[in-house]
């Protein structure tokens, strides 16, 4: 699926966070976004995942050709996101089903914890209610939830906060998985993950 957008503007209040942004990834593309502290990169985000309705300009998903509708949207994108929570009562194993659900899929248990255990997970935690996990363990949690109805675009905004040197491996190992299947676009201010980007987008002040 192919992503495009053009025009993007967007204001809180007096204060304009976006000006006429233009930009547009590929399948087997990497996408970064790049600049900083309040720049706009999480509102960017927000904007492309249909979380957050821009000012002006216009986001769309290409599937041959073809603009995919927005209410189709949360099927195909795959969010990962510091202000997207999880449920804190819930297992990492409740937290994927009820997420693949809100998607409209069911999943066998076994495909949930495959996902689980490609983000670093050990069995024994798969049924903690994650509110007992550390920061790391809960971001690989989030991850999970992003990747878990194999999307065909991930929106990924700043995915190794949280992440130790292991982390930051594993994720690097994803993203590359992720590419040869999937557009990608990552938020981020760390070197090592704007060297991925097969373009990379620069929001200023
Ligand atoms: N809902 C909102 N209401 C008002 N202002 C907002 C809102 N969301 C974001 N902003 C403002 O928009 C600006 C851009 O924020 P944003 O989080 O998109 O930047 P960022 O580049 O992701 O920053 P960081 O690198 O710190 O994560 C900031 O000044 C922020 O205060």
């Amino acid at each position: 699926m192919e992503l495009r957008f053009s025009g993007l503007s967007k204001r809180f209040g007096r204060r304009a966070v976006l000006r006429n942004v233009n930009g547009a990834a590929k399948p087997g593309e990497v996408l970064v976004v790049t600049g900083p502290n309040g720049s706009g990169k999480s509102t960017l985000l927000n904007i492309l995942g249909g979380l957050l309705r821009p000012s002006q300009g216009e986001v769309s998903y290409l599937a041959n050709g073809r603009a995919l509708p927005k209410e189709e949207w949360h099927r195909h994108l795959g969010v990962c996101a510091p202000d997207l929570s999880v449920y804190e009562e819930l297992s990492a194993m409740e937290n994927l089903r009820f997420f693949t659900q809100v998607r409209g899929l069911r999943l066998p248990d076994k495909e949930l914890a495959a996902v689980l255990e490609q983000l670093g997970l050990k069995g024994a935690d798969f049924s903690r209610p994650v509110k007992q996990f550390s920061s790391g363990m809960l971001q690989r949690v989030k991850l999970a939830q992003a990747l878990v109805h194999r999307p065909e675009v991930l929106l990924l905004d700043e995915p190794s906060s949280n992440l130790d040197e292991a982390g930051h491996r594993l994720l690097k190992e994803l993203v590359m998985a992720w590419r040869e299947r999937a557009t990608v676009v990552v938020a981020t201010n760390d070197p090592r993950e704007v060297a991925w980007g097969d373009r990379v987008l620069e929001l200023a002040h």
